[in-house]
């Protein structure tokens, strides 16, 4: 048994004592189905690579004898507590990797005092995972549907149910290409259900999430013409006449339910700060200055960093190479975390020294569902947590807020060391 320095005790897990190693067992317990929707990034996947392999180019600037006996790892978010600067980013349909699902993650991020994003495409139900997470804030990720009384009706229970902010996803106006989705003809068994949805829209349980092929009938790139962009709403988006949006029929689909190529700032972050309020409205998939900036300037409370763990643009950015300049556009305005390729406790740090206040992690939760449920989602937290506070003794910090830019160095691939 080892004390984590909240003084709860887990047994170490001898099979299992990195995330690489979670990513392995986990990857034995999963069905071809699920491993590959999980793992997978858009294309060729070099985005995906690429965000944990921008953490390889920054090192650590350690300072000594700092006197580093009492370390506080903990950092605030929603005026919580948090254990250490970390968060579970929001993925859709963890019913798949543990019978649990959602519940097991809300129950161990319960345990390890950390926080916990739901997508809006889960397996369970916003409520019984606001009740699973006891006193821990929770955060509704979302789409915004073109069926708007849908989203609607979303964000009421969401509130009612004390969630503290939205997170709505920005960077999937359409859904990325993979490959292996697609290939696989990937579909939610029958016994699962998108359980935010209305029941009337989620009777036909074997609902094909994907539609197979990525973007269907629409042209890849390119401006849409009217007709075009048209004919894809009556056809998998409901339809319109005049004002007035019906609901889609048939199988729940990402298409059907997600993408909505006609999001706009001016429009519809009104729309969803009014219709939100009191609970914060934040963007995740933010990746340029220029969107920093509009952000900041269409009053959100906060941004994520994302590029959806590169599932969506692949050739877009690592997001720890898009970070730098978010931060010097956002200038302290409001909190910039970041999410994607985040492993090890060092990377926390890292993405710490080059500005971010907090950051969340996707695949690694859901290995850590499919090795052992609630358990292997603590383990997974576990890890990560002492590592994190190791690192930050062995660097010389014995607070978040110590971990500045003077802790790092950039190496270039010549073996050049740059100062930030
Ligand atoms: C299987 C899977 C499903 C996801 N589903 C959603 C989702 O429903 N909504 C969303 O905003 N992001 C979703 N994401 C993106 C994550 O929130 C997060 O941005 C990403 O996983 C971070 O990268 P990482 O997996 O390298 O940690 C999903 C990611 C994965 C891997
Ligand atoms: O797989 C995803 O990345 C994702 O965000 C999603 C969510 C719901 C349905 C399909 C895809």
């Amino acid at each position: 048994m080892v004390n984590s320095s909240k003084g709860q005790k887990q047994a170490l897990d001898l099979n299992c004592l990195t995330i690489k190693e979670l990513e392995k067992h986990a990857a034995v317990m999963m069905d071809k189905q699920t491993r590959d929707y999980y793992n997978e990034g858009a294309d060729s996947g070099s985005t995906l690579l690429e965000n944990i392999e921008a953490y390889a180019k920054y090192r650590i600037r350690p300072r000594v004898l700092r006197d580093i006996s009492q370390i506080d790892t903990s950092a605030s978010i929603f005026g919580f507590r948090n254990s250490f600067p970390l968060g579970v980013a929001p993925t859709a349909m963890q019913c798949l990797a543990h019978q649990d699902g959602e519940i097991a993650t809300a129950r161990a991020c319960k345990e390890m005092r950390v926080i916990m994003g739901l997508s809006s495409f889960a397996t369970s139900t916003l409520e019984a995972v606001a009740e699973a997470s006891g006193d821990i804030p929770n955060v509704l990720q979302l789409y915004l549907f073109e069926e708007r009384d849908h989203s609607r009706k979303l964000i009421a229970r969401a509130k009612k149910a004390g969630y503290k902010a939205v997170f709505l996803t920005v960077d999937t106006p359409m859904l990325g290409r993979r490959n292996l989705e697609i290939r696989n003809q990937f579909k939610l068994p029958r016994h699962l259900k998108i359980a935010n949805f209305d029941e009337d829209t989620n009777s036909d349980a074997s609902a094909t999430v994907m539609d197979g092929t990525g973007s269907s009938s629409e042209p890849q790139g390119g401006k849409k013409s009217e007709a075009t962009s048209s004919t894809r709403r009556q056809s998998s988006a409901g339809y319109h006449d005049g004002e007035r949006r019906h609901p889609p029929s048939g199988p729940i689909t990402f298409h059907t339910h997600a993408a909505n190529p006609t999001l706009s700032w001016e429009r519809d972050i009104a729309w969803l700060k009014k219709e939100a309020a009191p609970m914060e409205v934040w963007v995740k998939g933010i990746a340029t200055a220029e969107d920093a900036l509009l952000a900041v300037h269409h009053s959100v409370d906060g941004i994520v960093v994302s590029n959806h763990g590169g599932r969506q643009l692949n050739g877009a950015l690592a997001t720890l190479d898009a970070l730098p300049e978010v931060v010097a556009a956002v200038g302290g305005k409001i909190p910039v975390h970041v999410d994607g390729g985040v492993r090890h406790g060092t990377d926390i740090f890292k993405a710490l020294a080059l500005g971010a206040d907090f950051v969340w992690i996707g695949r690694p939760v859901l290995w850590g569902l499919a090795y052992k449920g609630q358990q292997g989602v603590e383990l997974c937290l576990k890890l990560l947590a002492d590592e994190f506070r190791l690192c930050m003794g062995l660097a010389g910090t014995i607070k978040v807020e110590d971990i500045n830019k003077d802790y790092l160095v950039k190496m270039d691939r010549s073996g050049f060391i740059s100062r930030l």
